[in-house]
């Protein structure tokens, strides 16, 4: 796809909170310095605190102030930036509105398109959408597009109330739909490394691969957001949404195209054949795990039931681990491990492929153990792969030793790695839905999630289960033993 540089008037709902400011300012900076924003964009924010302009762009100016570049005036990038008190239920609001996008639209030749994103609560989504519509500032002349945060509704029913709401101001191709990890390089990197590498792509299937583990695991606690996570959990906050989508990129037969439609179509695939799972089952499949006191890097923790906003007697989980059977040619019999969870012992997503042993250990009577072959996918902190292979040892006898191959980006790769924001606000403005989600993907993820959550709130956990700065509660292993793996050490 050939990539202009965007132009448009992009109108920030919730303007004045922690996500624009830490994510969206930042992310727009760095596409306007690497050249990816040309000047012909305004960026209104939206929000009830009474701002002035001046004040706003002295907020812009503060979430950039890391970034120090020489040849960038802030003033010149924040002159981009107005503010608008608003009140979302107020129509004569959006009217007002609809008319300054007008004028800036004209001040900066943004082509009259529009870019809604609702960087707010999801009970205020349809409201502002069927207002957007209602008081016409979606009938522009330029491209129209929508992009909303999760989550995308509690369960599944809620999930389609939204849906319903948004699509009856806004068709399914305006509406993006963010899942962050989807921005992140390397879980786009899975794409590249299966469909690009004759290497790999001939042995990913039931034939070659034992099983594929997928940690994302994080050393903070829920720290000021208890009240939103105590109605959440971790099975709705992470798995939900950014493990699901890991295992569909993982799982995905090779689409006919790269286009977002083609690639949707084969994830979308992938989450119709997980293979369904009764209420009575859930505990064969799924371990939860809620933290307890503990210690990190010789600090002591909290307990996630003494958090603020988090009620003392709280059944929500902060870990899940699982195991998702996928029943299609493919991936018949091959588990797909998963685990996420808070307050854990490391701050660290990672990806192991791991092989199937060889038929027999030629080296078994020199009294090596052939360890299996694996492939390690590292989002995050560091990006890289690595690939554990057998070699000779270097001594004069014919024995094996594991070895290791990475690939690691440089300090100066590293720089210009885009952040996953930046990454999907680029996409946006470019019109490539590719990654993001659809709402098929959403209703067919929170059906599964459902039984789970059910089975999960009707029956209370012996809760705390597990110590801060650990690897979750010892169940989470067991589910591995009891298939004779186990987990790999995160790097
Ligand atoms: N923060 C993060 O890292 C992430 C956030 N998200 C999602 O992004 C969304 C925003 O999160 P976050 O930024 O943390 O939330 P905050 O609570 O920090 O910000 C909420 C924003 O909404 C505005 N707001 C609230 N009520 C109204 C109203 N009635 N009319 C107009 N504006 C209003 C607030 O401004 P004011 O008080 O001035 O009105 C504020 O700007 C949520 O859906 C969240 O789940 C998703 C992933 C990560
Ligand atoms: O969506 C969410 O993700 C973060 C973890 O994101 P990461 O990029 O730091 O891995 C998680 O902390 C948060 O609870 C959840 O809502």
């Amino acid at each position: 796809m050939t990539l202009h540089t965007p132009k448009a008037v992009i109108v920030i709902f919730g303007a004045t909170g922690d996500l624009a400011n830490r994510k969206l300012y930042p992310s727009l900076y760095r596409l306007y310095r690497n050249g990816k924003l040309s000047e012909n964009f305004a960026v209104i924010g939206v929000a009830r605190r009474p701002l002035t302009n001046e004040d706003f762009r002295n907020n812009i100016k503060k979430s950039i102030a890391d970034f120090n570049d020489e040849h960038i005036n802030p003033d010149e990038f924040a002159s981009h930036f107005h503010y608008n008190p608003f009140d979302v239920q107020d129509l004569t609001h959006y009217q007002k509105l609809n008319a300054f996008m007008d004028e800036l639209d004209e001040k900066y030749d943004a082509g009259g398109n529009r870019l809604f994103y609702l960087a707010m609560a999801p009970n205020f989504f349809g409201t502002i959408a069927a207002n957007l519509k209602s008081e016409g500032v979606t009938n522009n002349q330029g491209w129209t597009r929508l992009v909303i945060e999760k989550p995308f509704g509690h369960n599944y029913d809620t999930a389609q109330q939204l849906n319903d709401q948004i699509r009856h101001a806004f068709s399914e191709d305006q509406i993006y739909r963010i899942d962050h990890y989807l921005g992140k390089e390397m879980i786009q990197n899975i794409e590249i490394v299966r469909f690009a590498n004759a290497l790999f792509e001939p042995l990913w299937n039931n034939q070659y691969i034992a099983n594929i583990q997928i940690t994302s695991s994080e050393t903070l606690g829920v720290e000021e957001r208890g009240s939103y996570y105590d109605k959440s959990g971790a099975l709705r906050d992470m798995v939900q949404n950014h493990i699901l989508q890991m295992v569909s990129l993982l799982a995905m037969e090779p689409p006919a195209k790269l286009t977002p439609d083609d690639i949707r179509y084969e994830k979308i695939k992938v989450l119709r054949s997980l293979r369904p799972i009764s209420e009575a089952d859930v505990n064969n499949y799924f371990v939860r795990g809620q933290y307890d006191r503990g210690e990190i890097d010789g600090e002591p923790m909290n307990a996630y039931r003494e958090g603020n906003g988090v009620d003392p007697e709280s059944n929500t989980e902060t870990f899940v681990a699982g195991k998702f059977m996928i029943d299609n040619f493919r991936w018949a019999g091959v588990p797909f491990y998963i685990r996420t969870g808070k307050r854990m012992a490391k701050k660290a997503t990672e990806i192991v492929v791991q092989f199937k042993d060889l038929p027999i250990n030629l080296y078994a009577g020199k009294g090596d153990t052939i360890d299996p072959n694996l492939l390690v996918i590292r989002v995050q902190p560091e990006d890289g792969i690595t690939l554990h292979l057998n070699a000779k040892k270097g001594d004069y006898d014919t024995t094996s030793t594991p070895i290791t191959m990475h690939y690691d980006k440089s300090a100066v790769e590293n720089e210009y790695t885009p952040e996953a924001y930046e990454t999907l606000l680029n996409d946006c403005l470019n019109g490539d839905s590719t990654n993001f989600v659809h709402s098929d993907e959403v209703a067919l993820s929170w059906k599964y999630i459902d039984i789970i959550s059910k089975a999960w709130t009707d029956k209370k956990a012996a809760f705390p289960n597990y110590t801060s700065g650990s690897n979750g509660p010892r169940e989470a292993d067991k589910l591995l033993e009891n298939d004779g793996f186990y987990w790999w050490t995160i790097q």
